[in-house]
């Protein structure tokens, strides 16, 4: 009942907001209407492969030299109305704009999933994963970028970076007012949810209570706690398609945007090394587009490096296992990073702070949020606990940076020490409804790498073959029970005791031998319940000439190919402290710039 009431109510694809914040449910967004005649171009000038975070602000930036014809290919649909309410972000996994990906069974991860596979979600929509994220805004820290930099990266110190979160900015909180670290008037709105609950306003106190300043965690030293900031406007998500791609669709004559269009191969000349365009897949159809200049790869951090891969750039062994010509014998796929975490950790709230929602409640107030043109509030515009996120430094940082992220997520706790699996792989319900959250401590630099591989049975449509590597790594696991620890002393604050919050003690199936608090018990806690925040990058590693694991240069230009680059999470050399979609943003920005400067002598 709820599924279909959902369908009935946000199936389509017509939703956008107006800089008003209004609701414009009746606007069809489609390629073949506005202003513009459809002409059938097959050269264009450049390919965007993938219209997700990355690739739409390519889209955008690229497309304002009205001379260059541009072209963005998206694998998946148009955005769906679903996506624009917070509160539904969990409804998106597992749905028909996800990739539905699942990591290979390994020695130490998800020992108690089905399969001993974790699933590991990317958006396949307009707008990629920042159409199915949890939509905070988070840009890591200082270190990140100047380490990038040190890794023999000129231009991406955290100096040189800066300008580019801040050109992307609309920021609409407080920290707005700070023109140092922020921007306002940018194409991607940035603000607190209209709505806050009693609960997540007890994490953040208590985190107080544990000695974390509250400030802004978007500064360049990201230690502390805060009710975050959001990629949202007036209680709705604001995706990259939203930001970048919606205000310009159909005004543009020069932007083609194709959706359903899934890009099988980059066409390079075997000879010259020249990448020319790229082959798609629609409707049954296979179709080459050619670029005159680059060819550009926005696929993230799974499907750039498999697209590379198809192409005949990536490792040589692999490839001639695969039948494939190499024309560039990289490190495609290899170090991948994650910030990994648990599912099995819970803080469970008394009823005097836990609203009591019954299903004839939730129905009516997801019939409420669709009706109403400019929402200013209620559960359904926020993501709940999802907002409450603390950054904490343990005895393994190396540097004067936080190594443990906390995040929280609602459930229902009953629900959950029922039937923890089936709750972790099925639950779809609205994250403001809930008696408890999840307790996250996230690994934010990663000492363990996994690596993809192409899928042998069907290496073009198949999925690719993910092996995580999480806690390979003996110290990950260590810094992570670090982070569980500093999570139960919460318990002891006036926060908790105030309002009887307190973590469940139950044990976890799998875990019964050890004693709960034990490091046996949060280690195992870790390899069978293991979570993931869903921020894979690395895996087209931007470096210099001589760092030998190298796929891009710091211009994010393919090594070995000429007219091809890399724009995406996977060019991270190093997972950034913090979430991604936002950095993801920056990297679109940068790289904008820097093809620009590479062919406006050209224009
Ligand atoms: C469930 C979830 C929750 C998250 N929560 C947060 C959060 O709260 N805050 C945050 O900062 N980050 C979050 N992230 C991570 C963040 O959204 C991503 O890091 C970021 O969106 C990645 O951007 P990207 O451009 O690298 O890839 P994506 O945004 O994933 O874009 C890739 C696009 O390319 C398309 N594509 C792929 N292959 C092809 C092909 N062969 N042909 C055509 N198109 C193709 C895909 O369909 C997709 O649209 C979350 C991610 C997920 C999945």
């Amino acid at each position: 009942m709820f599924l279909s009431l959902l369908t009935q109510l946000f199936g389509s694809a017509s939703y956008s907001i107006s800089p008003s914040g209004q609701y414009a449910g009746s606007q069809l967004f489609d390629s073949n209407m506005g202003p513009r005649r459809h002409k059938h171009i097959e050269e264009y000038d450049f390919i965007i492969v993938g219209g997700g975070s990355a690739g739409c602000v390519l889209a955008n930036r690229l497309s304002e030299i009205r001379k260059w014809r541009i072209l963005l290919l998206e694998a998946g649909p148009e955005e769906p109305d679903i996506t624009m309410v917070p509160s539904f972000a969990l409804v998106l996994q597992r749905s028909n704009i996800d990739w539905n990906y699942r990591i290979q069974p390994e020695n130490m991860t998800c020992k108690e999933a089905p399969g001993h596979s974790c699933s590991w979600p990317r958006g396949r929509t307009m707008g990629g994963s920042s159409a199915i994220n949890y939509m905070v805004y988070m840009r890591g820290n200082q270190l990140d970028y100047d380490e990038w930099a040190e890794m023999g990266n000129p231009g991406w110190s955290y100096n040189e970076v800066l300008p580019y979160f801040r050109k992307s900015e609309n920021n609409r909180n407080i920290e707005g007012n700070d023109t140092v670290y922020h921007g306002v008037g940018g194409p991607l709105n940035v603000e607190r949810y209209p709505y806050t609950d009693a609960n997540t306003r007890i994490i953040i106190e208590a985190f107080q209570e544990r000695g974390l300043p509250l400030k802004d965690l978007t500064l360049p030293d990201n230690l502390g706690v805060n009710l975050v900031q959001s990629t949202s406007l007036n209680g709705r998500r604001f995706s990259a398609n939203t930001a970048f791609i919606r205000p310009v669709r159909n005004v543009r004559s020069n932007l083609d945007i194709i959706v359903n269009a899934y890009v099988t191969k980059v066409i390079i000349d075997p000879i010259s090394k020249i990448a020319q365009g790229v082959t798609y897949f629609k409707n049954g159809v296979y179709v080459n587009v050619y670029a005159k200049r680059e060819v550009i790869i926005s696929g993230g951090s799974i499907n750039s490096p498999k697209l590379l891969m198809l192409s005949g750039i990536g490792p040589k062994q692999h490839l001639q296992s695969n039948n494939i010509p190499v024309l560039a014998d990289l490190k495609v796929g290899e170090n991948l990073q994650e910030h990994p975490t648990t599912d099995g950790l819970s803080i469970a709230f008394s009823n005097k702070t836990t609203p009591t929602f019954n299903s004839s409640q939730v129905l009516n107030e997801i019939s409420n949020y669709r009706k109403q043109n400019i929402f200013n509030g209620g559960p359904l515009s926020t993501t709940s606990a999802v907002n409450a996120i603390a950054f904490i430094k343990t005895k393994y940082a190396s540097v004067n940076a936080p190594d443990i992220q906390f995040h929280f997520d609602g459930r229902n706790i009953e629900e959950f020490y029922a039937d923890t699996q089936t709750y972790i792989q099925t639950s779809i319900f609205p994250l403001s409804f809930n008696n408890g959250v999840s307790i996250r401590p996230i690994l934010l630099s990663p000492k363990s790498r996994g690596y993809i591989l192409l899928n042998q049975t069907d290496p073009v449509f198949g999925q690719p073959l993910i092996y995580s590597g999480f806690f390979t790594v003996k110290e990950d696991l260590d810094t992570l029970i670090e982070g569980v620890r500093f999570s139960v002393t919460l318990e002891q604050t006036e926060a908790f005791k105030r309002n009887g919050a307190s973590i469940v003690k139950t044990q976890l199936k799998g875990c019964e031998e050890y004693a709960w608090g034990s490091y046996d018990y949060f280690a195992c806690l870790f390899t069978h319940y293991t979570g993931i925040l869903f921020h894979p990058a690395g895996t087209c590693k931007m470096g210099p000439s001589w760092d030998n694991d190298a796929v891009v240069d710091s211009r994010l230009r393919v090594y070995g190919i000429k007219h091809l680059r890399v724009v995406d999470a996977s060019i991270m050399p190093k997972v950034v402290r913090g979430n991604t979609n936002a950095p993801v943003i920056m990297i679109g920005e940068k790289a904008s710039d820097m093809i620009k400067e590479d062919w406006m002598t050209n224009v």
